[in-house]
């Protein structure tokens, strides 16, 4: 049935424009920016600060973002959720400024477990259509981790899959929670994954799968992904399981940084995790929500309510995510000094944050970054 299907199925994604892609690249090859900037000369990019952590690490980015004088308004907007005929929806506000700006940073947003409201997250990812989730992980020069040369790039489908929230009790004690996969989506995602490795200089896509299992899901997956790789004979295309490709990277990362992994969403959140521990932690992987109309960056990390509160989460992830976001606005040399204070500031190890090993507080840590900015 699926040899059946044209390549044309579905929108295409269009070819990147003038992004260069370097160590938190844009992620941007969908369409380019089209914001336009005010009568003061600024942009205007949505902010929403989010839980827990959430307003403490946007503070110090807003912090930076002020002392290198990137010209951006921020538009601050809460997402709370709102019950509206017995579904969870986001605030007209919010969605609003998203669809106008085109451009959002997000804190991140609590999900209660196991009950409660739908992922708020999960919702402005569909609610925009943010296909693809870039989540890049690099190790830090002069960061001393037990890896050093760690570069992967991981793209992972943000629509559907395990995440599509169609969940039911079949009968007393039986439950039932569906991954949905479809080819649309698939080939969508990707097509944006090869799109993204040529356009950063990456030889190889590896799709990353456990079809040997979800032999009729992933392996559409796959298949979507196979229909892709004829259109690009100048990367290599290759497939591997989820649980070999896991112990493979923490045995030896160096071999992934020659390319772009993409995958179904719940192995994509998983993945990124374990990357994240091979450099340092949450607190150092930025991430970007991609989509046609709109993109919205956010940390790996969720809402750290362990350390809410105490002035001492990393603002690191959100500061490169919103690198990420200067990238994709064409903003690159603002980025540029910004990601060489910070990771300078990293380096060495003075004024860092206790996730990191160090004693200083956000607000220190933000002043840091600062300085070197002067
Ligand atoms: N995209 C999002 O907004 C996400 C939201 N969440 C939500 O966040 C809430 C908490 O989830 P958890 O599983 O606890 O994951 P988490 O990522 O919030 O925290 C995991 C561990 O990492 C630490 N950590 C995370 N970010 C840090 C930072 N910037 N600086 C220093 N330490 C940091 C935390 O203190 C905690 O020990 C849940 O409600 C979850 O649903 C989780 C992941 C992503
Ligand atoms: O929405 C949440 O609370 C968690 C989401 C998450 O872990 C993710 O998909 O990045």
């Amino acid at each position: 049935m699926l040899a059946s299907r044209t390549l044309a199925r579905g929108a295409r994604v269009a070819a990147p424009t003038s992004q260069t892609f370097r160590r938190y690249a844009s992620a941007s090859p969908t369409a380019a920016f089209a914001g336009q900037k005010g009568s003061n000369g600024k942009y205007t990019v949505t902010l929403i600060p989010g839980d827990g952590i959430g307003p403490e690490i946007s503070k110090s980015v807003k912090d930076i973002y002020a002392a290198a004088k990137v010209p951006i308004d921020w538009e601050e907007v809460s997402v709370a959720p709102i019950l509206k005929g017995g579904k969870t929806v986001i605030p007209d506000a919010a969605i609003n400024s998203v669809k106008k700006n085109t451009v959002a940073l997000k804190g991140p947003l609590a999900t209660p477990i196991g009950k409660g409201h739908v992922s708020l997250n999960l919702t402005l990812r569909r609610t925009f259509n943010l296909f693809a989730n870039v989540r890049p992980c690099v190790s830090i020069k002069g960061f001393k981790t037990p890896y050093d040369d760690v570069n992967t790039v991981l793209i992972r489908e943000n629509t559907e899959g395990e995440y599509s929230g169609i969940e039911h009790e079949v009968v007393d004690g039986v439950v039932q929670s569906i991954k949905l996969i479809t080819w649309d989506a698939s080939e969508r995602v990707a097509r944006y994954a090869f799109h993204y490795a040529k356009a950063s200089g990456r030889s190889r896509v590896t799709a990353v799968h456990k079809a040997n299992i979800m032999k009729m899901s992933d392996g559409m997956f796959l298949s979507a992904c196979r229909q892709v790789a004829k259109e690009f004979p100048g990367i290599t295309y290759d497939e591997d399981l989820l649980d070999r490709v896991c112990l493979q990277i923490v045995q030896n990362p160096k071999p992934y940084a020659d390319r772009v992994m993409v995958m179904p969403n719940l192995y994509g959140d998983i993945l990124s995790d374990m990357c994240a521990g091979l450099i340092g932690g949450l607190g150092l992987t930025p991430s970007g929500n991609i989509g046609r109309d709109a993109s919205i960056f956010e940390a790996v990390h969720g809402s750290a309510p362990d350390i809410a509160g105490k002035g001492l989460a990393n603002p690191t992830a959100l500061l490169l995510s919103s690198l990420m976001m200067l990238r994709h606005m064409n903003l690159d040399e603002y980025a540029a000094k910004i990601e060489k204070a910070a990771l300078t500031t990293i380096a060495e190890g003075k004024t860092i944050t206790g996730d990191l090993g160090g004693k200083a507080s956000t607000q220190e840590y933000t002043e840091a970054i600062i300085k070197k900015l002067a």
